[in-house]
């Protein structure tokens, strides 16, 4: 370890990351929100002045319950009504993801969230990928971006938004998730969207094991096919010590890719603190372990503070940073060889350069 490069806040920043799990309506800069605000007409905000309106995001968050934490997307929802505001909202995301040395990012949004003022889904599927288009050209092409499309658990209909996911699957649109609160709305609910994206061959995630148990982690794996986990993290209810219990081992035997968040599991009341969250024994039992953002609005969170708060809590180190990260590429919604460039051409000379 003594040789080795110190994991510093700049060292930490400059890794190249991978992100899977990161909310386009989570991430909206506090100016931007204000500033969409004022052109549209939205009304409500607690605060004009972007400090603030980034603290209240936070603590709004801060709930202990998913149900409390979801609430804040109100606003961000409200500001994204039109074309415009997603094309630029979009360009931000990709640009500070680019500045937090994220390579290849998977954003995901509900696009039946900005229907309120008229556009139609294949409207806002296009601005928003129109904006990752221009936030990647100006960030000079240091990040991809791909979006994932959700179906909001609470609400009908999650086959239009399956059917948008095959529709624009070369254009940008890489997976299917499903989000919202959790408990008392099963991913069966509506079994054949899942069903129809098999069928295509289209990829999808699912939110489970965030704020309800090993059930909802059971049918996302086994009645709907989920290829990757959103939290998952309540997957350590099936672990005792060493002892891996059968749906535990069957996820990390399918290599199910865990899309932790810490910071925002802490958040919705998952864990009472960053300590008490399994990242470290999951890692250490094999699970394919990735870290993410969730919401760096409302968690007022970014992948290298994920990074930093991981290693400060857990001791981690370059090896394991570097293991997260070849886990989430491939763990992708990619083709093979576009992973295995990520891993080979990214993320392996990246670690090494900064491992020393
Ligand atoms: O951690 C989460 N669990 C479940 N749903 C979430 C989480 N974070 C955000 N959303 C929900 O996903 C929608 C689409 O981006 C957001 O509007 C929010 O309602
Ligand atoms: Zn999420």
């Amino acid at each position: 370890m003594s040789t080795m490069n110190p994991l510093s806040p700049e060292a930490l920043l400059a890794a190249p990351k991978v992100l899977l799990h990161d909310h386009l309506d989570g991430g909206l800069r506090p100016r931007t929100v204000i500033e969409l605000a004022d052109a549209c007409g939205h009304e409500g905000l607690p605060t004009a002045d972007p400090a603030e309106l980034g603290a209240w995001f936070r603590d709004n968050a801060d709930s202990g319950s998913l149900v409390r934490y979801l609430e804040g997307f109100a606003h961000t929802c409200g500001v994204m009504q039109d074309e415009a505001a997603l094309v630029r909202v979009a360009a931000e995301a990709a640009q500070d993801l680019a500045d937090d040395g994220v390579a290849y990012a998977e954003i995901r949004y509900a696009p039946e969230l900005f229907t309120d003022r008229g556009l139609r889904l294949e409207q806002v599927v296009e601005a928003v990928n129109e904006g990752f288009r221009q936030g990647e050209a100006a960030s000079g092409n240091r990040i991809r971006v791909n979006a994932l499309l959700c179906a909001m658990r609470q609400n009908d209909g999650w086959q239009r938004i399956a059917d948008l996911v095959v529709r624009y699957r070369d254009a940008g649109v890489v997976g299917f998730d499903i989000a919202g609160p959790e408990a008392g709305f099963p991913a069966t609910r509506e079994l054949p969207a899942f069903e129809y994206l098999r069928e295509q061959n289209a990829h999808f995630t699912v939110h489970a094991g965030e704020a309800d148990g090993l059930e909802s982690i059971h049918r996302a794996v086994q009645r709907c096919g989920a290829e990757r986990l959103g939290h998952g993290v309540r997957i350590i209810d099936d672990v005792d010590g060493d002892q891996v219990g059968r749906l535990a081992a069957y996820v990390r035997d399918r290599r199910i890719a865990l899309e932790m968040c810490p910071t925002s599991n802490v958040h919705t009341g998952a864990f009472a603190s960053i300590a008490e969250h399994p990242v470290k024994r999951l890692a250490d039992l094999g699970f394919r372990v990735t870290l993410n953002t969730d919401n760096r609005l409302m968690s007022d969170c970014s992948l290298t503070g994920e990074f930093a708060a991981v290693v400060r809590e857990f001791d981690f180190g370059w090896d394991d940073l570097r293991t997260f990260t070849v886990n989430a590429a491939k763990a992708a919604f990619l083709p093979l060889d576009e992973r295995r460039a990520l891993i080979q051409d990214v993320v392996e000379p990246g670690y090494a350069a900064l491992k020393g």
